[in-house]
């Protein structure tokens, strides 16, 4: 069915985004159960301008939208609130429509455009508390830096009291009635989206809260997701105390063991490791044989723990690809300074150590003094020795977590 609908927010602000409801994983990693939505909406002022754009697949579907609401060789403005190419994606083509239209954004979201699309256009960079007259209403941005871009600002429209937020307070959901009120529950996609996104960047999240605390609010216009109109105060209260929670409350005490294992040597150290870890102390541990798990559960466990151990055997002088995989989805701004180690079984050259622990050291992990590696099946000695390496590591927990803050 073509999709050719648009949404009224406000009398004078209207939804024209872009629904993609079949996509799996976003950014590569993300898991995207519920599909998508990329948010855009039109302002009809006596300068029209248009907010965000959406991604660069969906032009004939955005382009239709756009011709419904106005001619668009009289938009005069384009304010982007961060410039990832899932909202920025379509400038190139919106400007070809308009050309005389004003790209607004920080100044980092200029510089981006400019290194995205290499060509020269007409721009105006805005700074926290600047104003700027579309005649008969106004526009007031808020710097919102590092949500989740360095770029991102937030846009407030005076007269109808709306807010464009962009990343913040969004979520990976999609439905065709796309607002709060109307698609039902969706707290898990919001939390999800919440966790993986923006957690990482919780202070700057409570400074935008802070900011946008004493406005007058009769909407929030999201970047992907449902648009909050009934119940925006909730998720922004949502988000506030996940916030709070990730900088006062960090998970301390959880172990992620990951593995995999060909034999079933590498898994049967990652059983006495845990055991070990276990005795150590009030330590939650979580094992899991990452050769199938979805992406989405590793990152998971990997944002909500602060020791992190690795177990592989060597294969062909390598290690396995759900181990890379692993490194991939470390994040240094979140994951920096959490306790690692590295295990596994080998047969004779034994290159998993060095090859999971240069890994972790390059993404900032701090490195455990030990390893764990032994040839072949490990015998009895060998699942003690696992068991005291556990317990070891565990009790370097606690040292660990006292000296960084950031775990
Ligand atoms: C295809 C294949 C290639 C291997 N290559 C190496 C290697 O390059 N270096 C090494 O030390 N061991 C190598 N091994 C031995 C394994 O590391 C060893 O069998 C180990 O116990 C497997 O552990 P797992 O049961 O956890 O999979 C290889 C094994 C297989 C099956």
């Amino acid at each position: 069915m073509t999709d050719n609908k648009v949404l009224d927010v406000t009398a004078d602000v209207k939804w024209i985004g872009v629904l993609d409801k079949d996509i799996v994983t976003f950014d590569v990693v993300m898991e995207t159960q519920y599909g998508t939505t990329y948010n855009s909406y039109f302002i009809n002022a006596e300068k029209k301008a248009v907010v965000e754009t959406t991604k660069l697949r969906f032009w004939e579907t955005y382009e239709r939208k756009i011709r419904q609401v106005c001619n668009p060789a009289e938009i005069e403005y384009i304010i982007l609130d961060h410039t990832e190419p899932d909202h920025s994606g379509n400038l190139a083509n919106l400007l070809r429509l308009a050309p005389e239209a004003t790209v607004v954004g920080s100044g980092n979201a200029l510089r981006y455009l400019k290194d995205m699309f290499g060509s020269d256009f007409k721009s105006m960079q805005v700074k926290d508390g600047d104003t700027l007259s579309l005649g008969n209403k106004t526009l007031r941005f808020f710097n919102a830096p590092n949500l989740h871009w360095p770029d991102s600002i937030y846009t407030y429209l005076e007269e109808d009291k709306v807010l464009f937020t962009c990343d913040s307070f969004g979520a990976h959901y999609c439905s065709e009635a796309m607002f709060d009120d109307l698609v039902g529950n969706y707290d898990d996609a919001f939390n999800y989206y919440f966790d993986v996104i923006l957690k990482p960047f919780s202070k700057f999240m409570l400074k935008a809260i802070e900011k946008i605390r004493p406005l007058e609010i009769s909407a929030i216009c999201t970047g992907h997701g449902p648009i909050l109109r009934s119940n925006w105060k909730r998720f922004v209260d949502m988000s506030e105390k996940r916030a709070l929670e990730a900088i006062e409350n960090p998970v301390k005490n959880r172990v992620f063991i990951a593995y995999v294992s060909a034999y079933h040597n590498t898994g049967d150290l990652a059983g006495h490791i845990a055991e070990g870890i276990r005795e150590s102390g009030d330590l939650e541990v979580e094992v899991m044989d990452i050769e199938k798990a979805s992406l989405g559960s590793i990152d998971e466990q990997l944002a909500k723990s602060s020791g992190i151990l690795l177990g592989s055997p060597t294969i062909n002088q390598n290690i396995l690809l759900q181990i890379y995989q692993v490194f991939a989805l470390i994040n240094p701004i979140r994951d920096r300074g959490k306790l690692a180690a590295a295990f596994g079984s080998y047969g004779w050259s034994g290159e998993g150590a060095s090859l999971i622990e240069s890994n972790f050291s390059n993404l900032k992990l701090k490195l455990f003094d030990e390893n764990l590696f032994i040839r072949f099946s490990p015998d009895a000695s060998e699942e003690e020795k696992a068991r005291t390496f556990g317990l070891k590591f565990g009790k370097a927990m606690a040292e660990n977590l006292k000296c960084n803050s950031n775990v």
